[in-house]
């Protein structure tokens, strides 16, 4: 006879980072119930760690004059490489003004505009004019036509997700933090909400609900070096997938950010190039002016990293001894500039690599950092293959940012869909019964129950958890990266195999019982590596180069073959997933040319060359 405790609630969401946190609100604004779980309190969500800032188009600033949805919208699609759902887009666009704005009612504390003339590091005057001054104004990012970035100094995810938190607790929402969800109540059909364990007592709890909405941001730690903070392993994407019916989108499209400092990982915020940061060479020489006459250090993200690793290719990297580098180099924005604007990266540099970057370079390497897959779904955030089950932020494939998401967009996109998928969660759950038999809750705690029964008998094996997920890791890190060809992905899908296999034969080292990280991580690690075969295998499977999937035998985009979005569905038994692929819908702009990165030219070659 099973022994745990049951909650029942309208609405389950699963992660308290802004996105599900803003999902929590909207619910609850239309008189729901709602109850959210969390690994930490909310404030120490990933999210807080979020720097540079938001996008929305005020046009406010000078170099933001004339700012408009329309142009945000073409910048999105043209960051996407046309592998976004310009439907998405459009409604993110015209809604991430209102964002801003409310937060800026709720309490953010934007940077706001001062008026007067001002010369650009790279010599330009501009002027921000008096009408403008104490409006919110906005900073240079990757890939965007205007300055469009609106920001807190660069600790903008720590202003949002503070503010959002006491509109949680001003309304009353339950939070259940040290609770983690590890797996979806379902019958195939509908989603009743989860079977979760607290991460405290061990203890099992059974959250029954109305509508389910997954909120578990990224998966960054796949991967050995990573931007990403260390809870985040992708868990939601994993329990959607376990369900067999429920397909992840666009698992290869993964971000890697320019300027992880080395060697450690931590981000360096885009904002700090944005603001007129330089990279440097091994002989101190700016080399990006070389390759984006145009866009220089602020062409989008996939093509800033894919520089930087021809650049080390070609000898030009500092050597060192974690392999070699590149400086960014943020001197000549001058002391006060950086410790105002620039000042959570100053002190990153000062506690991680004991540098001052007033007068010192900083190290710096493309660096795993955001996930542009997920949990599929529709415009809604309503996933596929389950009634009752959304997701949102990072831990969806929505899809707004297709193979490349610009900087920016993401902390706008866990507010934008926050609003617009919390409003349809509330339609949804008010016109839905909540009738979960029985029977199915305790078969869902029952498998849970023998998962974790076996795993502290010892009875699968005697593998350890943690010296399989280091091999992952580094599968990931060595054959998925920047870089990608034929040969190295069927390498990492091999590996992963044989390391998926042995990972259903873990056995403890601990008694497992109660608090116990080592079960946890046993729990989770089956999960994480599916995800990373979703990640090997869907990029063995695009034979194209897109935004940030990069293949050297497959140079071109490919948009006669591959204007297609990739679903990944794990059946019972497999051990490996089952790709499907759906079109991407081109409403607005037909693809082209994204005036920055080497992709583009190359797309036309080879559209004028297919059949
Ligand atoms: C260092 C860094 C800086 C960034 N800076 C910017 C920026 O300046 N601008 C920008 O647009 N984007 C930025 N990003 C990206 C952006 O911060 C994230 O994409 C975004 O904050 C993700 O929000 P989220 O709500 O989807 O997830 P998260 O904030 O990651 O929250 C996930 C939540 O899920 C919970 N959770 C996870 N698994 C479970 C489970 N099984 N059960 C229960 N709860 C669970 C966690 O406890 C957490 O509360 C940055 C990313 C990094 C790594």
């Amino acid at each position: 006879m099973s022994v745990y405790q049951t909650h029942t609630t309208d609405v389950l969401v699963i992660g308290a980072g802004l996105a599900g946190e803003r999902t929590a609100i909207e619910a609850a604004a239309h008189g729901l119930d709602v109850i959210i779980l969390s690994l930490v309190p909310p404030r120490r969500s990933h999210s807080t760690a979020a720097q540079g800032g938001m996008q929305a188009s005020l046009g406010n600033c000078a170099m933001g004059y004339g700012d408009n949805p329309d142009i945000h919208f073409e910048d999105t699609v043209k960051g996407s490489d046309w592998g976004c759902d310009q439907d998405v887009a459009r409604l993110f666009a015209n809604t991430a003004p209102i964002a801003v704005r409310q937060m800026a009612y709720w309490g953010v504390p934007w940077n706001r505009v001062v008026a007067g003339k001002k010369t650009l590091p790279d010599g330009r005057e501009i002027e921000d004019l008096k009408e403008y001054e104490g409006l919110i104004t906005a900073r240079d990012f990757g890939g965007t036509a205007k300055w469009r970035t609106c920001y807190t100094s660069d600790g903008t995810g720590h202003t949002l997700q503070y503010t959002m938190d006491s509109i949680v607790i001003k309304m009353g929402i339950t939070v259940h933090d040290r609770m983690e969800a590890i797996a979806l109540i379902h019958d195939g059909e509908n989603c009743y909400g989860a079977v979760a364990r607290c991460l405290r007592t061990g203890q099992l709890h059974v959250y029954l609900a109305r509508s389910t909405v997954i909120a578990t941001g990224g998966y960054g730690r796949l991967y050995g070096v990573s931007t990403n903070a260390v809870i985040n392993e992708g868990s939601g994407m994993f329990l959607a997938l376990e369900t067999g019916v429920v397909p992840l989108g666009n698992m290869e499209a993964v971000q890697f950010h320019p300027t992880g400092m080395v060697p450690v990982g931590i981000l360096i915020t885009e904002g700090a190039r944005g603001d007129g940061g330089y990279l440097l060479d091994k002989n101190l020489h700016r080399f990006m002016p070389d390759y984006e006459p145009k866009k220089k250090e602020l062409a989008s993200r996939d093509v800033v990293s894919r520089r930087m690793i021809q650049h080390i290719r070609k000898g030009y990297g500092v050597e060192s001894k974690w392999g070699p580098h590149l400086w960014l180099d943020i001197r000549h924005l001058g002391r006060k500039h950086i410790y105002t604007n620039l000042r959570e990266i100053a002190n990153i540099c000062k506690n991680f690599a004991g540098i001052d970057p007033a007068k010192d370079l900083i190290p710096v390497r493309p660096t795993q950092h955001y996930s542009m897959g997920g949990v599929r779904t529709n415009i809604d955030g309503h996933a596929y293959g389950l009634k009752g089950l959304f997701a949102v932020g990072e831990s969806a494939c929505w899809d707004l940012h297709g193979f490349n998401r610009l900087g920016g967009n993401s902390l706008a996109e866990t507010i934008v869909a926050g609003m617009v998928v919390g409003k349809k969660v509330a339609e949804y759950t008010l016109g839905a019964a909540l009738d979960c038999p029985l029977k199915l809750v305790d078969e869902h705690v029952k498998r849970q129950e023998n998962r974790i029964s076996d795993l502290i008998s010892g009875r699968l094996g005697n593998e350890n958890v943690y010296e399989l997920r280091k091999q992952m890791e580094e599968t990931l890190m060595e054959y998925v990266g920047i870089f990608r060809n034929g040969p190295d992905l069927q390498k990492a899908v091999d590996k992963l195999q044989e390391l998926y296999r042995r990972s259903l034969k873990l056995g403890l080292r601990s008694s497992g019982k109660y608090a116990s990280p080592e079960l946890a991580s046993a729990l989770r690690l089956p999960g994480m590596i599916r995800l990373a075969l979703c990640i090997a295998y869907g990029a063995l499977n695009r034979t194209e180069s897109r935004g940030s999937h990069a293949r050297e035998d497959y140079p071109y985009r490919d948009d006669v073959n591959w204007l297609k979005r990739t679903l990944a569905y794990w059946p019972p038994g497999a051990e490996l997933p089952v790709l499907k692929y759906e079109p991407v819908k081109i409403t607005e702009l037909p693809p082209g040319d994204r005036g920055y990165g080497e992709s583009s030219a190359a797309n036309t070659a080879r559209t004028e060359t297919t059949p």
